[in-house]
This record gives structure tokens, sequence and C-alpha cells, in this order.
């Protein structure tokens, strides 16, 4: 019978570092002969990449932000996630869930409990294992998004809107701490790499029972 895979997500504000980490990570796993799948929400299936088009370029109220990332995220789950899981893969995944409590619900200020029913209606229960929560002040976050690209339509967001974010996320740590491990990643690369790392090795190395 094959192993049920691990599901780790990364998450944080815009300009966090994330991305540039996940393929760290991705390396760092593959050269232990882990099997692997990169995938990030909003996104990762067909449809869910036309959705997150919609949802980057679109004005929008809050409401159809958060329906839309959850009909995303349905697709993303049943014909990604889940099925990789169930064959024994990592997935590594950029944003998940905590994404939509923190934009929508604290960013947004839009209903917590409607987010959570949301929630339960679309995933049937399955959470990330492990999320990595990268932490960096807002204008940290700024600076770095500034020196390398043109924003979005969340990334024109004021500052204020990015604190909001930042504190959702870190109720959504505080409320879950054994899923929800903090990177501070306002350090330079170097140093988050290798506490991105040592999180993500102590996981796997704990799964396969060493
Ligand atoms: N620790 C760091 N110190 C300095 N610059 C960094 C650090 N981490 C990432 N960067 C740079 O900051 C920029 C944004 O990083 P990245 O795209 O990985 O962020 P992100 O969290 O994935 O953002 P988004 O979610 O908006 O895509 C990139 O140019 C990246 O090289
Ligand atoms: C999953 C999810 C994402 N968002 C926001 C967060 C970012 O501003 C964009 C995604 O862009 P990225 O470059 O891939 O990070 O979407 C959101 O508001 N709610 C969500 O659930």
């Amino acid at each position: 019978m094959t192993t049920r895979g691990r599901f780790i997500t990364f998450e944080g504000i815009d300009g966090a570092g994330k991305s540039t980490h996940i393929e760290a990570v991705a390396d760092a796993l593959r050269a232990q002969g882990e099997q692997l799948l990169l995938t990030r929400e909003p996104g990762g299936t067909p449809l869910a990449e036309k959705l997150r088009e919609l949802f980057l370029h679109e004005p929008m109220d809050a409401l159809s932000e958060a329906l839309l990332v959850f009909a995303a995220r349905r697709d993303h789950l049943v014909t990604r996630i889940e099925p990789a899981l169930a064959a024994g893969l990592t997935v590594l995944c950029d944003r998940f869930t905590d994404a939509t409590f923190a934009y929508q619900g604290a960013g947004r200020g839009f209903d917590l409990q409607v987010l959570a029913t949301l929630e339960q209606w679309v995933q049937q229960g399955v959470q990330p294992d492990l999320t990595l929560w990268f932490d960096v002040p807002p204008a940290v976050a700024a600076q770095r998004r500034a020196a390398s690209r043109e924003p979005d339509r969340l990334e024109r967001e004021a500052e204020a809107f990015f604190e909001r974010v930042r504190s959702g996320y870190a109720a959504r740590a505080a409320a879950d701490p054994g899923r929800v491990r903090r990177i501070n990643a306002d350090a330079d690369m170097a140093s988050v790499r290798e506490a991105v790392l040592e999180v993500v090795c102590q996981t796997v190395r704990g799964s396969h029972g060493a």
C-alpha cells in the first residue's frame, strides 16, 4: 500500500520570499529522492490558472474574491493535490487557505465564519501537514516587490492592508501552532534558506519515522 504523501504550504504577504525559497526546498527534497508536485494558488490547473488571471487583474468585491479562490482551490484539490498525495508525492504549494483567511478575512474584513464554512465544503477536512509562514514587515516586502516587478491588483494595496494581512497570518499561526511554523523572512537569503530547510527536513524525517 502506498503511504499518503505530505502536503506543505508556503505563506506570507506579497514579496516575503515564498517563491524564491520553495525552489530551494524542491531542490533539497529531490536530492533526497522525494517525488514532488510543485504548485501554487490560485492556480495549479488549467481552470484555476484562468481564475487566477481574473482574480489578479479584474476589480471585484471581497465575496467574489473568496468564491473565486475557493472555486480554483476545489478544482486544484480534486484534480491535482489529492491524486498526488494519494500516490505518495510530497506536495509543495505556494499559498493555500491560510491566504484566504489572511487576505479576504483579515485584509478585506470578510466574515471568517463564512470562510470557515467554504473551507469545510471545499476541502472536506483536507489540511496541510506543514505550513511555512514567511513573516516580514510590509515595508520590507514592498521594497522587494518594487525592485522586482510591476504590481498586480492586490500588490497595489496600501501598506495598512498588508499590516492586516500579516496580522491575519499571525492569528492563523497562533490558532494552529503545530502546523504553522513562522520563518523570520526579514533576514538575508542564506539565513532564511537555512531556517526553511531545517523545518522542512525535520518534518520529512519525522514522517519517515526516523
Ligand atoms: N531574504 C531576502 N532578502 C532579500 N531579497 C529577497 C529575499 N527573499 C526574496 N527576495 C527577493 O524579493 C523578491 C520577491 O521574492 P518572491 O517573489 O520570492 O516573494 P513572494 O513571497 O513569492 O511574493 P509573491 O507572493 O507576491 O509572489 C525577489 O526579487 C527575491 O529575489
Ligand atoms: C490563494 C490566495 C491568494 N491571494 C492573493 C495573494 C497574492 O496577492 C495573490 C497571488 O499572487 P502570488 O504572486 O502567487 O503570491 O493572490 C488571496 O488574496 N487569497 C487567496 O486565497
